[in-house]
C-alpha cells in the first residue's frame, strides 16, 4: 500500500498513516486504502484490538488533503467523497475489538474526526489538537463531529466545534477526550488480555452506543457539510491554504 502500512503484533493490528511530508493528510488513495484495510479487519476472527497511529514526529493527521478533497466540487460530490470516509469512521467505531488512537503527533480537522472514531485516545505532552473545520468555512464532514457527542460532554461538543481551536494535550485531557497523555504513547494496554476479555468489554461498550441513530447522525452532518463545500467562505479558506504554501515556495 501507498499511504498506509498494515502491521500485525500478536493478533493486534496497527493501522499506520503513511504520508508524513504531508502530515499525513488524507488523499483519495488513503481513503481507498483505508477501505480496504478496513474491510479485512471487520471481519477477522482472530482480532484482539485495533491500533489507528501514524508515520512522522509533526502530526497524526492534517485532515483532508486540502489539494484532493476540496477545490470545485458539487454539493453531490463532496456529499459523496465525504461520504467515503464517513463509512470508514462509522466501521472503525463499531468494530468488534477495542481501538485506540495512538497520537503520534498534532491532529487537526479530519484528523480529530478519525481519531474520534476509536474508543480511546492517547497523546503526546505538549501536542495540540483541533477540530478546525470552523476556521475553513466548514463543519466536520466525515460524521466526527456525530461521533465527538458520543466520547465527550455536549458542552464541550458544542463549544469545541465552534471555537475551532487547537486544544492543548492537557485540555484534551481535562475534557475527556484523550485518556492518558504521555512522552510516548503505546499499547500495553491491551497486553496480556484474552480475545474473549477484549471482545466482551467492546461489547459492553458498543452496547452504550444507539448504532442506527449514530449512523443517521453522521450521515446527516456529511449532508449538511456538503452544503458548505461551496460556500465563500470554504473556497477563500483553501485559496489561503494554497498562496500561504505557494509563498512558501
Ligand atoms: C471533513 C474534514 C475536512 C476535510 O478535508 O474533509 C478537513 O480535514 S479540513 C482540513 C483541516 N486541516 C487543516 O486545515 C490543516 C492544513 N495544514 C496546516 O495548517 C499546516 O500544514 C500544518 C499546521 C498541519 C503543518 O504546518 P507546518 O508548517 O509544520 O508544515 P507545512 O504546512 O509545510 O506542511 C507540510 C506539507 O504538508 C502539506 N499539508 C499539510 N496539511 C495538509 C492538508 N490538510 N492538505 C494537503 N496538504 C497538507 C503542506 O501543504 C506541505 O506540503 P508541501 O508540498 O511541502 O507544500
Amino acid at each position: 500500500m501507498e499511504t498506509v502500512e498494515v502491521t500485525n503484533e500478536k493478533d493486534i493490528v496497527i493501522v499506520t498513516l503513511d504520508r508524513p511530508y504531508k502530515r499525513n493528510a488524507v488523499n483519495r488513495i488513503m481513503i481507498e486504502e483505508l477501505k480496504q484495510v478496513i474491510e479485512q479487519v471487520k471481519y477477522d476472527e482472530n482480532l484482539k484490538a485495533f491500533v489507528l497511529t501514524a508515520k512522522g514526529e509533526d502530526a497524526f493527521c492534517a485532515g483532508g488533503d486540502l489539494r484532493d478533497l476540496h477545490g470545485e466540487l458539487s454539493k453531490e460530490e463532496a456529499f459523496a467523497l465525504l461520504s467515503q470516509m464517513r463509512l470508514v469512521l462509522y466501521d472503525i467505531a463499531t468494530l468488534p475489538v477495542p481501538t485506540l488512537a495512538l497520537l503520534n503527533g498534532e491532529a487537526r480537522g479530519g484528523g480529530c474526526e478519525l481519531a474520534t472514531a476509536c474508543d480511546l485516545r492517547i497523546g503526546k505532552n505538549g501536542d495540540s489538537y483541533g477540530f478546525v473545520q470552523g476556521k475553513l468555512g466548514i463543519i466536520p464532514g466525515w460524521g466526527g463531529g456525530a461521533l465527538l457527542y458520543e466520547r465527550i460532554s455536549s458542552e464541550e461538543t458544542f463549544r469545541w466545534l465552534m471555537r475551532s481551536e487547537m486544544l492543548k494535550s492537557s485540555e484534551a485531557l481535562r475534557i475527556g477526550w484523550l485518556q492518558e497523555v504521555s512522552d510516548s504513547p503505546d499499547f500495553t494496554l491491551f497486553s496480556g488480555k484474552s480475545k474473549e476479555q477484549l471482545r466482551f468489554w467492546k461489547k459492553q461498550f458498543l452496547k452504550r452506543l444507539n448504532e442506527q441513530r449514530l449512523y443517521e447522525m453522521m450521515e446527516e452532518e456529511t449532508r449538511q457539510a456538503s452544503e458548505l463545500w461551496g460556500s465563500k467562505a470554504h473556497k477563500e479558506a483553501i485559496q489561503a491554504f494554497y498562496d500561504r504554501n505557494q509563498k512558501r515556495g
